[in-house]
């Protein structure tokens, strides 16, 4: 497994918060401590059989959707199909989100047959650690897609950011009950250079955001503190984290860096959780 400044730092003992947690099982309890704060990242590691990602990120990389997100049409990193991230309100982006999410949840299901996907590994094992179980995130009535394969250009870098789903709900569709989203990425290929993840443990709200900004997506590496994690990851890791934290995907070189990617949600404990892209 690819170590970087964080896996030396588990051991610190002068801090409540770690920077990350390594195991080999999703549990509840890891889940509940990543959403109150008690680590910065979950790290399980050989999630995904190593054999299978290669064979099935071959595959995944032939789909003719991979393109770059609508909305950072600058930035060196492609997905399959459009994310919700990407429709920022816009009726007809929505449209067709909604009737990409159907074929590509399949697409992507049928391209990993007769093999589990990745992602659908981590859907019914959300379901089967989780009290009151997981199910498709669901904002207008309709269900979204889960689960697109990402593939980082070579060079290039995604730099620091936040996901937070409400910031990108323009209409009054939002239930307000989010109270924490996670990124969850497994991994199937990693770079030979680069590619590590970086993760800040601030979580600045939009205010902040845009005090700290370079664009309208990014914030000023100058302007952030140091960040806690920089974690290399090795095929087969399934990472999660808090995705309002800030984060960062350092420049990748001789990958191309594949993954496959979602997000979580937690509304409280007895609550299900959801999943969507
Ligand atoms: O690819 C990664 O390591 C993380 C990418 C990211 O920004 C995310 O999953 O939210
Ligand atoms: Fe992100």
């Amino acid at each position: 497994m690819g170590v970087g400044v964080a896996r030396k730092e588990v051991t610190r003992t002068d801090v409540t918060t770690l920077p990350i947690k390594a195991t080999t099982v999703l549990t509840r309890q890891d889940l509940v401590d990543l959403v109150q704060g008690k680590f910065i990242a979950l790290c399980i590691t050989d999630y995904y059989p190593k054999w299978l990602c290669e064979q099935l990120c071959k595959r995944l990389l032939k789909l003719p959707e991979f393109a770059r997100y609508l909305r950072a049409q600058n930035v060196g990193v492609q997905r399959t199909g459009m994310t919700f991230f990407e429709t920022k309100g816009d009726p007809a982006l929505l449209e067709q989100y909604y009737a990409e999410a159907q074929r590509m949840r399949t697409t992507i299901r049928n391209t990993c047959f007769p093999y589990l996907s990745p992602i659908d590994k981590l859907r019914v094992e959300l379901e089967e650690v989780w009290f009151a179980g997981a199910r498709l995130e669901n904002i207008h009535g309709r269900p979204m897609m889960v689960g697109i394969a990402r593939m980082f250009e070579d060079s290039f870098e995604l730099p620091p950011h936040q996901d937070v789903l409400a910031r990108d709900i323009v209409d009054n569709s939002s239930d307000g009950t989010l109270l924490s989203q996670l990124s969850a990425n497994i991994y199937l290929r990693e770079a030979k250079f680069g590619g590590e993840l970086e993760i800040w443990g601030i979580k600045p709200s939009y205010q902040e955001f845009l005090k700290l900004a370079c664009d309208d997506l990014h914030f000023d590496q100058n302007k952030l503190p140091p960040s806690e994690v920089l974690y290399k990851p090795c095929a087969g890791d399934l990472v999660l984290f808090d995705s309002g934290r800030v984060h960062a995907v350092r420049p990748s070189k001789q990958g191309p860096r594949v993954s496959m990617s979602c997000f979580v949600g937690y509304r409280g404990q007895n609550m299900p959780l959801t999943y969507w892209s």
